[in-house]
């Protein structure tokens, strides 16, 4: 992507890599856009109402650092389902948690068997379910740091930053072309090679997620919630015990801030004026940025907790543990729409049990 203003987008070359987004959403979009404006050929896999919305008004991609840029129609390859015989070198599978067996189940479906699939949602056991419905794709695990929101039809925006990650080697001819891509607008992609580096990788985007109930039903901005350390110490809380459980599992976890999550549990119990000198990068969140829970609810929709307090919760039960904060809050999300009124800071630690 160039900056700032509108900048022209390549037609993607007869023999450019095909890449096929499955779940044209927040993320599909955005990394799917980042790609065609590469030059690479993607084709997305979308909801009517995306569809519709993106062959309206094309793509607009917009991020923190002022980047602008415009995909239009013409340039897209916009499908309801997956285009028959359409053969893609790899597939981003960019759905919620709880749509991933129906999209592995079209993925199965529709894709020579040897597939490359990159999961790039969130939660620790999206690839693994994929996997076992659609046992002729090569399914692997993918990790987004950053966060996307979707500010109009066919318009979405990058609020904070961070690499890609996903589990693979640069050798790879499905992946050759990735990291290159995506560079060009702005976002690192990195290669994970070790499974177990990836699934490091994972757990610690799951301790940052959090995060996302206590943001979903705070009814704040990421920015703004984090600034209020009651619901810092609600989040502090939820990860202090998930970390518990981890090491009582012998799972590592790769930090996803610059500190270790144990630090970052004390960073984040800081007084707020202490917290915002010391978390000055933790801060750079566009002022609008929320996390995808925080759409779910607004919009009704299920929730990827079950992927998240839950996952924390069975991990716990494996190790004969409990894990009663995550369960409470995994509760307080499910209990949503009969309140269906934000939490204030007190009114969260309150109903978690936190003095
Ligand atoms: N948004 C963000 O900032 C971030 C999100 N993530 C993760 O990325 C993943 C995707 O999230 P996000 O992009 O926000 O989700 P969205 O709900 O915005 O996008 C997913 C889209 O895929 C559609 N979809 C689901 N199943 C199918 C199908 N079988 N065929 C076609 N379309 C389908 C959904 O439609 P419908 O709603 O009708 O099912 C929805 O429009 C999640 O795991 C999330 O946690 C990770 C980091 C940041
Ligand atoms: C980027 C982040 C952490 C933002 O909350 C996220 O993963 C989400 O919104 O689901």
């Amino acid at each position: 992507m160039s900056s700032p203003g509108p900048i022209s987008t390549p037609a993607s070359a007869p023999s450019s890599p095909r890449v096929l987004v499955m779940g044209a959403g927040t993320i599909g979009c955005y990394l799917g856009g980042l790609l065609v404006a590469a030059g690479l050929d993607v084709a997305f896999v979308g909801r009517p109402r995306v569809i519709q919305a993106l062959r309206s008004h094309g793509l607009t991609l917009t991020d923190l650092n002022q980047r602008r840029l415009h995909v239009s129609t013409a340039m897209l390859n916009l499908n309801e389902t997956c285009p028959p015989g359409w053969a893609p070198d790899v597939t981003l599978l960019c759905v919620k948690s709880g749509a991933t067996p129906e999209a592995a189940r079209e993925l199965q479906r529709a894709l020579p068997a040897g597939s490359v699939v990159l999961s790039m949602q969130n939660g620790v056991g999206n690839a693994r379910d994929a996997q076992a419905t659609a046992p002729d794709m090569d399914v692997r695990a993918g990790m987004v740091p950053f966060n996307v929101a979707e500010l109009a039809p066919g318009q979405f925006h990058r609020g904070t930053g961070g690499a890609l990650m996903v589990h693979g080697r640069a050798t790879e001819s499905a992946l050759r072309a990735l990291p290159q891509a995506f560079t060009q607008g702005g976002v690192e992609l990195q290669l994970i090679e070790s499974p177990a580096s990836m699934h490091a990788v994972q757990w610690g985007k799951l301790l940052l997620n959090l995060n996302n109930p206590v943001n979903a039903l705070s009814g704040r901005a990421l920015r703004a919630q984090l600034l209020e350390r009651g619901y810092r110490q609600c989040f502090a809380a939820l990860q202090r015990e998930a970390l518990d459980i981890l090491d009582a599992a012998g799972l590592p976890v790769q930090s996803m801030a610059p500190v270790p999550p144990r630090r970052l549990i004390q960073v984040l119990n800081l007084p707020s004026p202490l917290f915002r000198l010391v978390a000055a990068r933790m801060l750079k969140i566009d002022a609008q940025a929320r996390s995808s829970m925080a759409d779910d609810l607004k919009l009704g929709r299920l929730t990827e907790i079950d992927a998240l307090c839950g996952e924390v919760q069975r991990l716990a039960a494996s190790t004969g543990r409990s894990a009663p904060l995550n369960s409470r809050m995994r509760e307080l999300v499910m209990d949503w729409p009969q309140r269906a009124r934000p939490y204030s800071p007190s009114e969260l630690k309150q109903a978690l049990g936190l003095r």
